[in-house]
């Protein structure tokens, strides 16, 4: 039988490699729906290509052209916009499986709409977890929905763990998680040197090829903290239980302790492919395209711990998850208002964690609404509040 895949963020770097994952396998899988912001010829390319049933652009002069486009090219993908685009996208009846992978605090309503629709939920937008994690993992248990981890930490854990296991169960018997990170591009920089880093340099990641705004995140390792609150909630562990561990290599994606003192890891090629396949053939196994890893030429693998004066989004984001409530939803708002106005040039590298910081010293820590709508509403009071910090940022560096 032929699995149906709706793709949420289909013309980024997860979407990329799930469409080559799909075309791998043409009998097994089939994408029937997919959406993006604005990048028409990109989707054009997918809608030739894989002839989905829908295409959502997210802006609606995008979904006007691309529609036109289609028309002029005989092509029946129909179009719709907006967020009501992204949600049929989402909710399409004919997608068994939603590939979530917007970027960013935008991939949270479809992402909640397909674990309320009970699809398999393939989650690559760790942004919604960490918005709004008691909503999402609660819709998921509601709706008795698969939900598979795609980021490829929390891919790793889960192929750790007994086969029967299901996120948001407890997990006895482990001690601890230990979660890698690579340290990105300014792992061994002077520290003198972050302020002057650009986004070029940010985006120049050592061993994975991702989008600018995780790029820039693994920089800050504010990835590493996102997944830290990610993973607390897919495995339901508290905060003291989940380690982070530099691993330059990136070659051991993950690895689980447990009380007997075995340490269980997951290790692969640094491709993205094999948490994607992973999660659409769940529970069985299936060829990606991705190349075998011969650890005999992987070279040595390293190991230590994180400097976090180096890295001080790191230590925002465990810090966040301690106090809990509305403080990661905080975190994520700031960081993604401070990545963006550094991509933009507006601000410098290391501003990115002193506007996070000063977010978080602003915004009260309450009890996280039980309401999608008032998290959004949260999301973007706090948006207005960095926002103003990056003016002031600005305002300084235009007098320095
Ligand atoms: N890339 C990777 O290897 C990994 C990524 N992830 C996570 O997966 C997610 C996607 O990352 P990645 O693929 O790198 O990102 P990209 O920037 O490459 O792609 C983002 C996708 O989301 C769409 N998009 C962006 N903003 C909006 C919006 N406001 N409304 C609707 N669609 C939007 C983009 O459309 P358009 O092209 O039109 O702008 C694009 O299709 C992130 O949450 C990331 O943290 C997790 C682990 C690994
Ligand atoms: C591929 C993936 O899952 C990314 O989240 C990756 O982990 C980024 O690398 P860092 O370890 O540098 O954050
Ligand atoms: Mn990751």
């Amino acid at each position: 039988m032929t699995t149906g895949i709706a793709i949420l963020g289909a013309t980024g770097s997860i979407g990329a490699s799930t469409l080559d994952v799909i075309e791998r396998h043409p009998g097994r899988f089939r994408c029937v729906a997919v959406s993006a912001r604005h990048d028409v010829e990109g989707m054009l390319a997918i809608c030739q290509r894989h002839r989905p049933a829908l295409a959502a652009m997210a802006d609606p002069q995008a979904a006007a052209t691309l529609a036109a486009r289609l028309r002029d090219l005989q092509l029946p993908t129909e179009v719709a916009t907006g967020a009501a685009g992204l949600l049929a996208v989402a909710e399409h009846e004919a997608a068994d499986q939603v590939m979530a992978a917007i970027v960013g605090a935008a991939g949270l309503l479809p992402t909640l709409a397909a674990a309320r629709r009970g699809k398999r939920v393939l989650l690559a937008n760790k942004e919604s977890l960490v918005m709004a994690g008691q909503l999402l993992m609660d819709a998921v248990a509601e709706s008795g929905a698969d939900l598979l981890p795609i980021d490829s930490e929390h891919n790793a854990i889960y192929q750790c763990l007994p086969g029967d296991y299901r996120c948001g169960a407890a997990l006895p018997g482990v001690t601890e998680i230990l979660l890698t990170a690579s340290g990105g591009p300014f792992l061994e920089t002077p520290l003198s040197r972050l302020p002057g880093m650009s986004p070029d340099d940010a985006c120049a990641h050592p061993n994975w090829e991702m989008g600018r705004k995780i790029s820039v995140d693994s920089a800050t390792m504010m990835n590493k903290g996102l997944e830290v609150i990610e993973a607390a909630w897919l495995f339901n562990l508290p905060p003291d239980k989940i380690r982070v561990i530099i691993h330059p290599q990136s070659v051991v994606h993950s690895m689980v302790r447990m009380d007997d003192g075995s340490v269980l890891a997951q290790m692969g090629q640094p491709d993205m492919r094999t948490p994607i396949v992973y999660g659409m053939a769940w529970p069985e196994r299936m060829d990606g395209g991705v190349a075998p890893l011969d650890l005999v030429t992987a070279g040595p693998l390293d190991f230590r711990s994180p400097d976090l004066e180096r890295f001080p989004c790191l230590r925002l984001a465990q810090d966040a998850l301690s106090a809990g409530g509305t403080a990661p939803l905080v975190l994520n708002a700031a960081n993604e208002v401070a990545v963006q106005a550094f991509l933009d040039g507006r601000v410098g590298f290391t501003a990115i964690a002193e506007v996070i910081a000063n977010t978080l010293d602003q915004t009260a820590v309450m009890p996280c609404p039980g309401d999608v709508d008032d998290i959004v509403a949260l999301d973007q009071d706090i948006r207005r509040v960095a926002g103003e910090l990056i003016g002031r940022c600005e305002g300084r560096r235009q007098h320095a």
